[in-house]
């Protein structure tokens, strides 16, 4: 469950803007088609499901951050729950460095584990409050590196908080959560899940539960470990306009689906899918770092235990027609943006058959 956020844009020019070159690497971690339908609780129809995640294709490669956009109930978060394993996929693959990564026992879990971190939107809830920071991260250490003790122990832990810019680190190591402000405790999970030296890092709404003035800071360091450490960093957010900042790729997701994906700067300042264009015309000024609550975007998402046929979008959409009303539309090249990455929008308006429905060519304001 998540918030209503409120977003720190990016001033032109920022750290972080402007897109970078496409990867070099294969991916670290990748679903094909990956699926997710929960059986509707007790009293509802026999058989009935809902659809909350339906054939997502998705990438990470190292030293790259991929946004996971969208409103509330798109989807997103159950994304990283089936990444994370804390659940089973319907459907669909999930691999790491190319190999079925689906974890079968408990050891096979915690080999994986050590691969792909996850950090939660709400830093206090994930710590406990009743011990210390020294406790939390000694426990990870202990789990990922071995019964370190002494000094080898101590600089482990000094390592970690060096991470995350709390520093000098004997200034919080004894801390307990309630004694930190949300900022350190976010950036204190943040070294927790570091402990398992992770290739991977799912982060779902980090920010969003922080203080605005906060936001930004975490972005950097998550933009920091980025590079420093070489990590493949999936963060989902409500937020287009942090997206843009923060991240290289942006896929957009409507009612358990991927509308329309790209480099984040052609996504959020060229948008193609009518959805994603009512998402970045409904998010605050991208040039104002002082955040305001965002409007969410007109209308309402659709029933996903009965979703609509065809495009999911198509009830709220000015120019379905009916084929989006029929045909689920695939994702169709709608060309490349900086550092050749290629750009797709699942939008009849784009497919060259006659009967597609006409969606004019619109820039973002
Ligand atoms: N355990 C569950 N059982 C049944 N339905 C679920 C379960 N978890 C999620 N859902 C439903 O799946 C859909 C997608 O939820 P999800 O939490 O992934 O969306 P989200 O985009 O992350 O939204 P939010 O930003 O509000 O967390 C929603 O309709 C939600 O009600």
């Amino acid at each position: 469950m998540s918030t209503h956020i409120s977003v720190p844009g990016a001033p032109a020019g920022a750290p972080g803007t402007g897109p970078r070159p496409g990867p070099s690497e294969p991916p670290v971690l990748e679903t094909v088609g990956l699926t997710k339908h929960y059986p509707v609780g007790s009293g509802g129809r026999r058989g009935a499901v809902v659809h909350a995640v339906d054939g997502v294709d998705l990438t990470l490669h190292r030293g790259r951050v991929v946004a996971l956009v969208g409103e509330s109930g798109s989807g997103k978060s159950t994304i990283a729950r089936l990444l994370a394993q804390l659940q089973p996929a319907t459907g669909g693959r999930l691999m790491l460095h190319g190999e079925d990564a689906t974890a079968r026992g408990r050891r096979a879990f915690r080999r994986y584990v050590r691969r792909v971190q996850m950090i939660f939107q709400d830093p206090f809830g994930s710590l406990n409050p009743v011990h210390p920071v020294r406790y939390t991260l000694t426990r990870a250490v202990r789990i990922h590196q071995g019964r370190l003790r002494g000094d080898r122990l101590e600089s482990a832990l000094t390592t970690l908080l060096e991470r995350v810019h709390l520093t000098p680190a004997e200034r919080y190591v004894d801390k307990y959560p309630h004694e930190l402000s949300g900022g350190q405790r976010q950036r204190v999970a943040i070294a927790r899940a570091l402990a398992a030296d992770p290739e991977v890092l799912l982060a779902d709404e980090p920010i969003s539960m922080l203080d605005v003035s906060i936001r930004l800071g975490i972005l950097n360091l998550l933009q920091d470990l980025r590079d420093r450490l070489h990590l493949a960093i999936l963060y989902i957010t409500h937020d287009i306009a942090s997206a843009r900042y923060f991240a290289d790729t942006t896929l957009v997701m409507y009612a358990g689906r991927v509308v329309e994906t790209g480099d984040s700067e052609s996504v959020t300042q060229d948008p193609k899918h009518p959805y994603t264009r009512l998402l970045v015309a409904s998010a605050p000024d991208p040039e104002n770092l002082v955040a305001r609550d965002r409007a969410e975007a007109r209308g309402e998402p659709p029933s996903l235990v009965d979703p609509p046929a065809g495009c999911r979008f198509h009830p709220r959409c000015p120019f379905a027609n009916a084929l989006c009303r029929a045909e689920v539309p695939p994702l169709l090249d709608v060309g490349t943006g900086p550092g050749g990455v290629r750009r797709e929008a699942a939008c009849w308006g784009f497919s060259d058959r006659d009967d597609a429905p006409d969606v004019p060519e619109v820039s973002a304001p």
